[in-house]
Order: C-alpha cells, then structure tokens, then sequence
C-alpha cells in the first residue's frame, strides 16, 4: 500500500499494537479525538468520527482505512454505541467510498457473536472442544455494543456490495500486551497477543479480497473461532498461542 494508510482509533490499544509492528512500512494518518500520546512523525488528526466534514477531510489521498475508533466496552450505553460506533462508522464507510479508498478493515468483535457461547460455556474454551465458528454464522451479539459490531459489519457488507469497497471485518478477541489474560478461560481461548494483532492488520492491508469475515485471535489450543479464512484470505500467520503461558 504506497497510498496514506488512515488510522482511526490510533491512540488505543489495538492502534498502538498495529502502529508498534508496522511503524516504518506505511505512510500513516492518525485519527482520533483524543492526540496519541507519542505520534513520532506521523500525521495526526484529532477529531471525532461524528464530524463528517473532518472525516472527510481525513480521507484525502487516503488508499486503505483501518477503522478502529469507537466505544469498546461490552457494557457501553445505547447511546454511545449508537453515536460512536453506528453512527461513525457510517460516516466512516461514506467519505471512504467517496474519496476513492480501495479497502477498509473495521474492528468488529468477539461480542457480535457471544451469545453462540451461552449454551456450551465453559467447555468451549477448553482445548479439545469441537465447536467452531468461522466466520459465516450469523451475528448472536452479547450485549448492545456486540449489536453496534454486527451493524458495522453489516454496513460493510452494503458498501462492498453497492460501492465495490473491498472490507474486511476483524471479529477481534482479546488484545493483551505480553501473556493472555491470566485466570480468564474465555479470554484465554481467544487471546489475540499485540504481535500477531500487528501481523493480521498488516496483511488486511496487503491482501486482495471482496467482503471477508475472520477472527482476530492468536493460533490457541483453547481456540473456537477458527483462523483458516483469515490464513486463507488474508496470509495471516500467527505466531502466538495462549497455551504457551503460563496464565
Ligand atoms: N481491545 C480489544 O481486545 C478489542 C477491541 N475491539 C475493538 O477495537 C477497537 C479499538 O479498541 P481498543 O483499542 O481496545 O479501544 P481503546 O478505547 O483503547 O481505543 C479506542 C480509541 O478510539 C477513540 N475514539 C472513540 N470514539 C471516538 C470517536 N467518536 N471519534 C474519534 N475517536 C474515537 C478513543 O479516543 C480511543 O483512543 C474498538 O472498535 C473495539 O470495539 C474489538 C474486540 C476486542
Ligand atoms: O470487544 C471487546 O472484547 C474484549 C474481550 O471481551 P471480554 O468481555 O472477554 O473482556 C474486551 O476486552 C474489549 O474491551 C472489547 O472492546
């Protein structure tokens, strides 16, 4: 990707992780509406995802977008959900397509589908369990914020399919700098470590697709989303496994 590659979200965790594996390999343009707190050279915009002139704006000469602004708590009200992450991403989507961006990866999340988990917790986060979601299952959100995830999915799927932008929703699982989450079953079973985070995006970026679904884990034993979509499509690599700590 020669193009500016926009970042939104760029000051949290998930941004730093993908700013933290990739630094030097794009020309990036960091959006968010709080300022990183170390940009290094790059181009920063502070801004909110609700002003539609700014994203606009933002999207100049812009070739992919990863889209990662938005409220990530699983028990985030209605309306911030609604507004920052309906809403925005949205605005997000509409001035992508109209400044001609070619692809755009949005953060979706393990809470889009939590509820395929309600009948079969905890046995499907032990290693040996069988079941498996890879992707084309419908949304079962978890709570309202896993709604406002579906609903970014499904925008992407109405933007690939009326406007030809390439999308790539990333149901992320548990991004956790350094070991797993310690003494969590579920966040062990879908552990994404900061490296593998940085990889994945990397290759949204480089990889050709239409409209993709894949989860966003590190390669665990304890695993139930399945990662062979994103091998497939995307090239992803996993290094990590939440098995290999001691947590
Ligand atoms: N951290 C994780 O394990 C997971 C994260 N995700 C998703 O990944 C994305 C990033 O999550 P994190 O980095 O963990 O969250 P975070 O809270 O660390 O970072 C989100 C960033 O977005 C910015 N932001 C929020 N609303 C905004 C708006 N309206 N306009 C502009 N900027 C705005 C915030 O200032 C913040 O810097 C979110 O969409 C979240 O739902 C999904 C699954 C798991
Ligand atoms: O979407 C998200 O999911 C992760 C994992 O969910 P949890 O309920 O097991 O914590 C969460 O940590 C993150 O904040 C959220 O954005």
């Amino acid at each position: 990707m020669d193009d500016p590659v926009l970042l939104t979200g760029a000051s949290g965790r998930v941004g730093q992780a993908i700013l933290g594996g990739n630094e030097d390999d794009y020309e990036w343009r960091l959006l968010d509406r709080e300022p990183p707190a170390d940009a290094a050279d790059h181009e920063v915009v502070v801004a909110d995802i609700t002003d539609e002139n700014a994203v606009r704006d933002a999207m100049d000469g812009v070739g992919a977008v990863i889209h990662l602004a938005g409220d990530p708590r699983p028990d985030a009200p209605w309306e911030s959900v609604l507004q920052n992450n309906i809403d925005g991403t949205q605005t997000v989507y509409e001035a992508a397509v109209d400044a001609g961006v070619e692809k755009l990866a949005f953060a979706s999340s393990n809470h889009a589908v939590g509820h395929y988990e309600t009948d079969r917790k905890p046995d499907l986060y032990r290693e040996g369990d069988d079941f498996r979601l890879d992707g084309t299952e419908l949304p079962r959100p978890s709570n309202l914020y896993g709604v406002s995830k579906a609903a970014g999915e499904v925008l992407g799927r109405y933007y690939h399919d009326e406007h030809d932008l390439s999308v790539v929703c990333v149901r992320i699982g548990n991004l956790t700098k350094g070991h797993p989450p310690i003494d969590y079953e579920r966040g062990q079973a879908m552990w994404l470590s900061y490296r593998d985070c940085a990889h994945l995006f990397e290759r949204c970026l480089e990889a050709d697709y239409d409209y993709e679904i894949v989860y966003g884990i590190s390669d665990n034993d304890r695993k139930y989303y399945s990662i062979e979509r994103a091998k497939e499509i995307l090239g992803y690599e996993p290094q990590d496994n939440s098995a290999e700590h001691d947590a």
